[in-house]
């Protein structure tokens, strides 16, 4: 009944932004955002448990009305996507944690340590040129310079997120998360293929990479694509592939760093004129903060000699995850009879940034099928789905009710 509720409530959310390329975009703010975030306070309030929203659109459900200023057992995910990403990642432990904050509270009432559940508003960063605003405003590292931000269409963050939270206000009250986090718990996917290649149905996740967002401008002079001679052009995107070029050639040869450009953006993106500007957004991640650093000094380097200019958008270090709680959930893993083993994450989440404002966290990861993730394949097999959500819900039994 339980388990069928999980697997149903998913294929519901994966409706929610659906693509005709298979996946799912719902992007922080968007209007699939906003009926994801109003089924999600639908979903808690069935359970009894007590909702608000925060300013950024986060959804919190507790097992208490009041819990200002208590230390609280925090557990939860992000509700946004990247475009046309799978139908898992973020939305997993969304569900997963208020369905079991829930179920516990049904069950065997209020807890001596008040739990509850999140949906952070945003972590991916695909709109806005900014990531983990959810959880950084929830710790207080997020930067004012957040709300002037500018998506590609032009709107303001500032804007659309008072007129999604003015119309969250409909459905749960808004308020200001000043509870003390306890302990922090995310359940994910593991979005890389180790489970999937190994006979462990669940990772313990160790540490969380650093990683560094940078977005580029290169400036030229917009002209006509044909009556300006080659020789007097000032073309940003000969500058941009320069610029990349180098930046390829350098990093390649740092053993162990990941880095992507994955978005370029000419302006003003037509055939037939010289581009005036270009955009380019460079992600770099390294377990080792040293080497993740010396990544990025060689980048900037090569940056100022092409006379290019930079901001980060992103800048989150190389984060280990709490030694005791990554006891727990070995334990909550072997009473559930599963097989579990210990992995550090490539990919970025919410428990670093928690972590980084010195609140215990932890991370448990299931298997993501051939290891894709980001795409519209993401998938993971319904065993798994099942069995991380029981040693959730099992850590989470004995961390608010036995402790
Ligand atoms: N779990 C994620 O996919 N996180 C992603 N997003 C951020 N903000 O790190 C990423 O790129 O790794
Ligand atoms: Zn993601
Ligand atoms: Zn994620």
């Amino acid at each position: 009944m339980n388990d069928e509720k999980l697997m149903t409530l998913l294929h519901e959310f994966k409706q929610l932004g659906a693509t005709s390329m298979g996946g799912v975009t719902r992007c922080v703010y968007d209007d699939n955002w906003s009926l994801a975030q109003k089924k999600y306070v639908a979903i808690a309030n069935d359970y009894g448990l007590y909702c608000f929203c925060d300013k950024m659109g986060t959804i919190y459900a507790a097992t208490s009305d009041h819990i200002s200023h208590k230390p609280v057992i925090l557990t939860g995910s992000h509700m946004d996507t990247v475009v046309n990403g799978g139908w898992l990642d973020g939305i997993y432990g969304v569900v997963s944690s208020v369905l079991a904050v829930g179920q516990l509270f049904q069950k065997f009432g209020t807890p001596k340590i008040p739990l509850c559940a999140v949906s952070f508003s945003e972590e991916e960063g695909s709109r806005f040129d900014a990531t983990f605003t959810g959880s950084r405003y929830l710790t207080h590292q997020l930067d004012d310079a957040v709300f002037n931000l500018k998506d590609r269409t032009g709107a303001t963050f500032n804007q659309e997120r008072q007129n999604r939270v003015t119309e969250l206000r409909q459905v749960t009250p808004i308020g200001i998360p000043d509870f003390k986090i306890r302990s922090y718990i995310e359940l994910h996917i593991e979005q890389g293929n180790t489970l999937d290649q190994s006979p462990a149905n669940i990772a313990v996740v160790t540490d969380i990479v650093g990683q560094k967002r940078l977005l580029i401008t290169t400036k030229g002079i917009s002209n006509h694509a044909g009556t300006t001679q080659m020789s007097g052009r000032v073309d940003a995107m000969r500058k941009a592939v320069d610029l990349m070029t180098k930046i390829y050639s350098s990093l390649e040869l740092m053993k162990g760093l990941r880095f992507t450009i994955g978005k370029i953006i000419a302006f003003p993106n037509v055939a037939n004129v010289i581009p005036e500007k270009v955009d380019i957004a460079l992600d770099i991640r390294h377990i080792d903060q040293n080497v993740l650093d010396q990544a990025f000094e060689q980048v900037t380097q090569i940056i100022n000699a092409v006379g290019a200019t930079y901001r980060l958008t992103t800048n989150v270090v190389a984060t280990p995850m709490d030694y005791q709680l990554q006891q727990q959930v070995i334990r909550s893993t072997k009473q559930e009879k599963l097989v579990g083993e210990r992995l550090f994450s490539g990919a970025g989440h919410d428990a670093q940034v928690i972590a980084n404002s010195k609140a215990p966290s932890v991370m448990i990861f299931v298997p993501s099928q051939n290891g894709v993730s980001h795409v519209p394949q993401e998938n993971t097999a319904e065993f798994d789905l099942l069995a991380g959500q029981r040693v959730l819900k099992r850590v989470l039994y004995d961390l608010a009710y036995c402790s």
